[in-house]
């Protein structure tokens, strides 16, 4: 898969928050090899092959109970695979192998997590928690946030890998929370519990917070979940802008239209048999009536948007 950004809606120049882009530039990709996943004798994940390319929004895609929630959880080392790979693929070997081998060393595990070799896969589900955590955000759907803590202090959580065990937030890792919160739109929300806060503020908040872990690679369980249609809008153009920036981000994402608009590449699962890919690639190529009404039992017609061209889908039952 090939990343085509000239499809990516709003600016597609790297944001000004200088801050929140850390991490971020090193164009590591995601790749997902024959991921198994059972729960008793129940096969939820059958070899799921997913690629999430650097620098691109990819959208996962399928109806309800394929499996998009369990990989990303799988991916995100929430829950451990039966079976299968998740690797980090560097774009460009040396450059990225470098900053992982680093990353590594002042974790004082090179050579127990870090890649063998220049330019090698980095295999996600045997790194260290503390390291991936530097790595890989990921925003649960319906994150619980009962913590009895500000916006802010939740938001500076996101910081907690990025410094030695022992040692409080520095005066930068206030500056990043402050700027990850302006950036996802929740800026008037800091001094607020957190537990108070609406389903769509969570969201906000649940995102300013892996921003401020200034990822790698972005995992994101319906992110535009409760949020207005403007919020929505706001949340994939940061995502899209993310990406921009070097940040690979995989979304699980209902709204096919939404994903249509957004997406850079889309993964689709199927329900029958357990999860598994009916189609992977370019939005044009794979949100078609062809692969979505077979698998969602619906008939889709493709209409264009006026003003960017970009595919809308509007669903008849079948
Ligand atoms: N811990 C678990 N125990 C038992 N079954 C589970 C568990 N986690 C997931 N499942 C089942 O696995 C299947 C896939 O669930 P998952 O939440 O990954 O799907 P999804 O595609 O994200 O669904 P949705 O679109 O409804 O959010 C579902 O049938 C679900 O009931």
């Amino acid at each position: 898969m090939t990343q085509t950004s000239e499809h990516r809606p709003g600016t597609r120049t790297p944001v000004a928050d200088a801050p929140l882009q850390g991490a971020a530039s090193s164009g590591t990709g995601l790749a997902a090899d024959r991921v198994r996943w059972s729960v008793g004798d129940r096969l939820i994940l059958d070899d799921v092959d997913v690629t999430a390319p650097p620098g691109a929004l990819t959208g996962l895609l399928g109806p309800n109970g394929t499996g998009k929630s369990s990989l990303l959880r799988l991916i995100a080392g929430v829950e451990r695979p039966d079976g299968g790979r998740v690797a980090l693929v560097p774009r460009h070997g040396g450059a990225d192998s470098a900053g992982a081998g680093e990353s590594a060393a002042a974790d004082g595990a090179a050579g127990a997590d870090g890649p063998s070799g220049v330019g090698e896969p980095e295999d996600l589900l045997t790194m260290r928690r503390r390291r991936r955590a530097r790595t890989l955000a990921f925003v649960e759907q319906d994150a619980a946030s009962e913590l009895p803590v500000t916006v802010f202090d939740a938001v500076l959580l996101g910081r907690t890998p990025h410094r030695s065990v022992l040692a409080g937030p520095t005066e930068d890792d206030h500056t990043i929370a402050r700027s990850a919160l302006e950036r996802a739109g929740a800026g008037d929300l800091a001094a607020r519990e957190i537990s108070t806060l609406s389903g769509g503020e969570r969201q906000r908040v649940h995102m300013a917070r892996a921003l401020a872990q200034q990822p790698r690679v972005l995992l994101l369980d319906e992110p535009t979940n409760h949020l207005d249609v403007a919020a929505q809008l706001a949340t994939m153009r940061l995502v899209g802008e993310l990406a921009a920036d070097g940040v690979t981000v995989l979304a699980a994402l209902h709204d096919l239209s939404l994903a249509a608009a957004t997406c850079d590449h889309v993964v689709v699962l199927a329900p029958e048999p357990a999860g598994h890919v009916v189609a992977a690639g370019p939005v044009e190529e794979v949100l078609v009536p062809e692969v979505i009404d077979p698998t969602y039992g619906v008939r889709t017609t493709v209409l264009r948007h006026p003003r960017t061209g970009r595919p809308v889908l509007t669903f008849d039952e079948q």
